[in-house]
């Protein structure tokens, strides 16, 4: 009986918990919760004093009792307490307070995390209150989301840029073809403009700045229009605030490094995928998924390196949650998608 008003108050619900952001797709609802995956917490009793943007907001600008921490790294969760209380925090916003009565979760995973990576995973979901937990990789989820036909005997291939991971992939017949999963994203973008500020500029910066000055200028391949942002920092060598102008050039020579990695990860999987789902790659072309897929010309780049044609999907910050989402809907249709 008790089993049965369980299933009756719960809302089944998919989440992709990201490096950057997470977001929570509720059955019959679509995205109720886009938020940064930050939370902000008391020093000294632990107790949560902010989360999601408003804790983004705090990065860099604490007093000794606040400590603003990211609590997954490179795709993975790195602090599994920190998650698990950022998790409950998201769930209770998401949902109103009766729904949240063991739900059935659908989480995603970056493609060939470690066994010990997912068990932390279900476990931080079952500790948030999750009735069952299902695992789906996130260049599946990204495929479904983007209307990749994925049960069809076609090769779709995907790439999915994140904060913390790109997964590239190749989807056939339902199943993953092949797959390669890189630590290296936004993240790691916004790590190489801080360094070189730094470096170069004797400015220094912190990690929302970083990220503000790619989305303002940041670009992977030369733009019809080069453009310029006044960035503000603290002085190397007198301490003092400071501003500069800096060229879009200038970011995208700053960049290249893990904008590299990127690229050949794409030719990598290029390379090793058979050739006949490698011609249906050729004919449909490559799918752009992730927040990191939106900095300017990537597309351009991938297009003038690989020759095969580079689209990006609508909405590309939300495809792993919408294609989670779907999974959710209809998972007797999806069942062969979820890997635990
Ligand atoms: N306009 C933009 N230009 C460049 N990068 C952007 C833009 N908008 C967002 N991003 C970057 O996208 C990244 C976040 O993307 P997304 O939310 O897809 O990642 P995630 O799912 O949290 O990460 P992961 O999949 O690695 O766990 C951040 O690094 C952010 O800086």
């Amino acid at each position: 009986m008790f089993r049965f008003f369980k299933r009756f108050f719960s809302k089944d619900m998919a989440m992709d918990l990201g490096t950057a952001n997470t977001l929570i797709f509720c059955k019959g609802k679509g995205i109720v919760l886009n938020e940064p995956s930050v939370v902000a917490m008391d020093r000294y009793s632990g107790e949560v004093l902010a989360w999601g943007l408003e804790a983004k907001r705090m990065l860099g600008r604490t007093n000794r009792e606040i400590e603003v921490i990211r609590p997954l790294k490179d795709g993975v969760i790195a602090n599994f307490d920190v998650t698990n209380k950022m998790m409950r925090k998201m769930l209770e916003s998401a949902y109103n307070r009766a729904h949240l009565v063991h739900p059935r979760m659908i989480i995603c995973v970056p493609a060939g995390i470690t066994s010990v990576e997912k068990r932390a995973v279900i476990d931080a979901a079952e500790q948030s209150g999750a009735r069952d937990c299902y695992l789906i990789e996130e260049p599946m989820a990204a495929a479904i989301g983007a209307g990749l036909p994925i049960s069809e005997p076609v090769g779709s291939m995907i790439v999915d840029i994140g904060g913390g991971t790109t997964e590239v992939a190749v989807i056939s017949l339902g199943g993953i073809a092949y797959s390669e999963s890189v630590r290296v994203a936004g993240d790691e973008i916004n790590e190489a403009i801080m360094r070189n500020l730094r470096l170069e500029h004797n400015l220094l910066i912190g990690e929302n700045l970083a990220e503000q000055v790619k989305i303002a200028i940041g670009s992977a391949h030369p733009l019809e229009q080069e453009l310029t942002h006044m960035v503000k920092g603290r002085s190397v060598e007198t301490g003092i605030p400071t501003a500069k102008e800096i060229s879009s050039e200038h970011i995208r020579r700053t960049i290249r490094e893990p904008v590299d990695v990127i690229v050949k990860t794409v030719l990598r999987a290029l390379e090793k995928t058979s050739p006949e789902l490698i011609a249906d790659v050729a004919d449909y072309g490559i799918v752009l998924t992730g927040g990191g897929a939106l900095l300017r010309n990537l597309n351009v780049l991938l297009e003038k390196e690989t020759g095969v044609n580079v689209i990006m999907a609508d909405d590309p910050l939300t495809s792993v949650v919408r294609g989670t989402g779907w999974a959710l809907e209809d998972m007797a249709l999806y069942k062969d998608v979820f890997v635990n």
